[in-house]
């Protein structure tokens, strides 16, 4: 790397950034453009002491030495083979079962394309998780992945116990049914052991029972003391762990206000979750903002990085989304125990307004459950699997998540790559129909500095596809820009050079963003240019290649932008 020509500064509060600005103007767009896009107001600007420059460079010498870059090898791979816009945006989220947690299992969904690994904690010992995130850790270690850990709280839930019974239950047209919540072993005929104590308060006669959503659904006969007697008026199977609701014409009765998001055992997940070093935890339930708020200050208080993420999947969560989404790093839409509590034919509404509001709140969001279902039996998806999968990566989802695919299916790795190839296609076909979106943006920051930080990147966003530059390069240390960057969809990719640990293995869920550790230094043109020589050195940016460059990581004084030339 040598040279660079820096000749042009963009809305700068210095007096060469009008006729600079006008002349990049002529020459890159072909007409001359106003220097006051991103920010007017100069002498706030320069009190703030903040610039927004950018600049067109040529860079005369190849770079021989060979350096470590932290790029992940499934990145690597894809990269060398598709190209910078070949990459694949949507983010991949698998929860680890029984079927998938040898070290060998391991490393095909991350070969596949997994970038979050999930652990219910619902399931299993606490011995065998840890067991699979010091795999996972290894295989990040050793083989150069980058697969986070998230882990999924069991929260307060009304279900089926799990005695250990047989694996389903048949339930028959007509016949009755007892709904107990007296503890026993093993199974008794007709009778079911529900997991809570005050699970038929507020229950009255003709009540409905319904199973899993709609699996198996029960008339209440009788109620005796905390006990239901039901007569099964639509036939179906109980599973283990089977969810139970309740409606009253037509109308789910609320029923979680008494249990708290997070249960004793949830918290003692938790504890496990931060000395395992897990990098996100999603929470079941949740209700409202305060127990979002109540976790992440309690994790702030403990100095760690974990991101929090609220589960979407009640009626309540829903009545109260937007201070949820406000208070969370990231969100799920939970659309299996979502479709417990409103009606199946809501969820495809639901879902695209939470994507939406997450979009406009910047918070990452992830599409869960029964994306291909069909594919924990069977090799190939249904077909409508394969549009409900391709209608989230249309509604912009930063993620996308398997259940049972994963953690129980015989086909888990064959399930990530039909995720990756259909995200992929649908990716490919919003560019070319130029259905890339321009956001209709909420305007976030409060302080200037952070609204100076937005429009940057709402800017170089808009930049980037008009330009039509190859790849975007951001150098973050909390990742903030990373994400304002990604929030905005922008057509190439959005490479993340970030010193921060935490900060790397949060990006992996974010559209579009390559998160890449790597020793920032306070000289910025230092870290471009080593970076630049990096990735040419490994033969991935050729000349004439053109780069985008926004900048949040130097301390106190700069957010830049800049394209460079190569
Ligand atoms: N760690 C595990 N050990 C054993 N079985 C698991 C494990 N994780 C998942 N499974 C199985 O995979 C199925 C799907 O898993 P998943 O965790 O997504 O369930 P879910 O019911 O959608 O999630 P949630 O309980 O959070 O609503 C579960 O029903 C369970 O049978
Ligand atoms: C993922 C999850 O918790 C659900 O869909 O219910
Ligand atoms: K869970
Ligand atoms: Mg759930």
């Amino acid at each position: 790397m040598a040279s660079m020509t820096a000749d042009l500064a963009f809305v700068s509060n210095y007096p060469m950034a009008k006729a600079s600005c006008m002349d990049l103007g002529k020459r890159v767009f072909g007409v001359p453009v106003s220097p006051r896009i991103i920010w007017s107001n100069r002498r706030k600007l320069k009190s703030f002491a903040t610039r927004a420059v950018m600049q067109v460079g040529s860079i005369v010498e190849e770079s021989k030495k060979e350096e470590c870059l932290g790029l992940d090898v499934v990145t690597e791979t894809e990269l060398r083979e598709k190209g910078f816009l070949g990459l694949r945006k949507t983010k991949l989220v698998c929860t680890v079962g029984p079927a998938c947690c040898s070290y060998e299992e391991l490393e095909k969904l991350a070969s596949a394309g997994m970038n979050v690994a999930r652990l219910n904690m619902c399931h299993n010992t606490r011995i065998w998780h840890q067991d699979v995130i010091k795999k996972i850790k290894k295989l990040n270690h050793e083989k150069g992945f980058c697969v986070s850990v998230m882990i999924d709280t069991e929260g307060s839930q009304i279900h089926v116990a799990d005695h250990g019974g047989p694996s389903s239950v048949k339930a028959e047209d007509g016949s009755i049914w007892f709904f107990t919540t007296e503890k026993f072993e093993g199974c008794r005929p007709f009778t079911v052991q529900a997991s809570y104590e005050g699970f038929a308060e507020g229950i009255k006669e003709g009540d409905e029972l319904v199973v899993d959503g709609g699996m198996a659904t029960f008339e209440v006969i009788e109620r005796i003391g905390n006990d239901l007697r039901c007569k099964c008026i639509d036939p179906g199977l109980l599973l283990p762990r089977a969810k139970l609701s309740f409606w009253r014409d037509g109308k789910l009765v609320e029923k979680h206000h008494e249990l708290p998001t997070l249960s004793t055992k949830d918290w003692s997940d938790i504890e496990f979750g931060i000395s395992e070093g897990v990098d996100f935890i999603a929470m079941s339930f949740v209700r409202d903002a305060d127990a979002v708020k109540h976790l992440k200050n309690y994790l702030f208080n403990k100095n760690k990085s974990i991101k929090v993420l609220a589960k979407i999947e009640s009626l309540e969560s829903l009545h109260n989304l937007e201070e949820i989404v406000e208070a969370s790093d990231a969100i799920m839409v939970a659309r299996g125990d979502l479709g417990v509590e409103i009606p199946l034919e809501q969820i495809p509404t639901v879902q695209e307004k939470i994507i939406s509001l997450c979009r406009q709140l910047n918070k990452p969001v992830i599409v869960a459950s029964q994306l291909l279902e069909s594919m924990i039996e069977y090799p190939t998806p249904t077909r409508a699997e394969v549009a409900d999968v391709s209608e989230a990566v249309r509604q912009y989802a930063d993620a996308l998540m398997l259940s049972g695919e994963s953690a129980i299916g015989c086909f888990g790795e064959k399930a990530v790559c039909v995720l990756r190839m259909a995200s992929t296609r649908m990716e490919l076909w919003s560019r070319e129909e130029n259905q890339q979106p321009s956001f209709p943006q909420r305007e976030l920051g409060v302080s200037l500095s952070d609204q100076i930080a937005e429009q940057i990147c709402n800017s170089a966003s808009r930049m980037a596809n008009n330009l039509g530059v190859d790849a975007v390069f951001v150098y973050t240390k909390h990742g903030q820009m990373a994400s304002l960057l990604s929030r905005n969809r922008p057509i190439p990719p959005i490479f993340a050079f970030t010193n921060e640990e935490s900060t790397q293995m949060a990006l992996n869920l974010q559209w579009g963003v390559i998160p890449i550790f790597f020793d920032l230094s306070d000289d910025m043109d230092a870290n471009m240019a080593k970076t630049i020589d990096l990735i040419k050195a490994k033969g991935m940016l050729k000349e004439g290649d053109a780069v985008l460059i926004v900048s949040d990581a130097i301390p106190t004084v700069y957010q830049t932008l800049q394209v460079k030339v190569i």
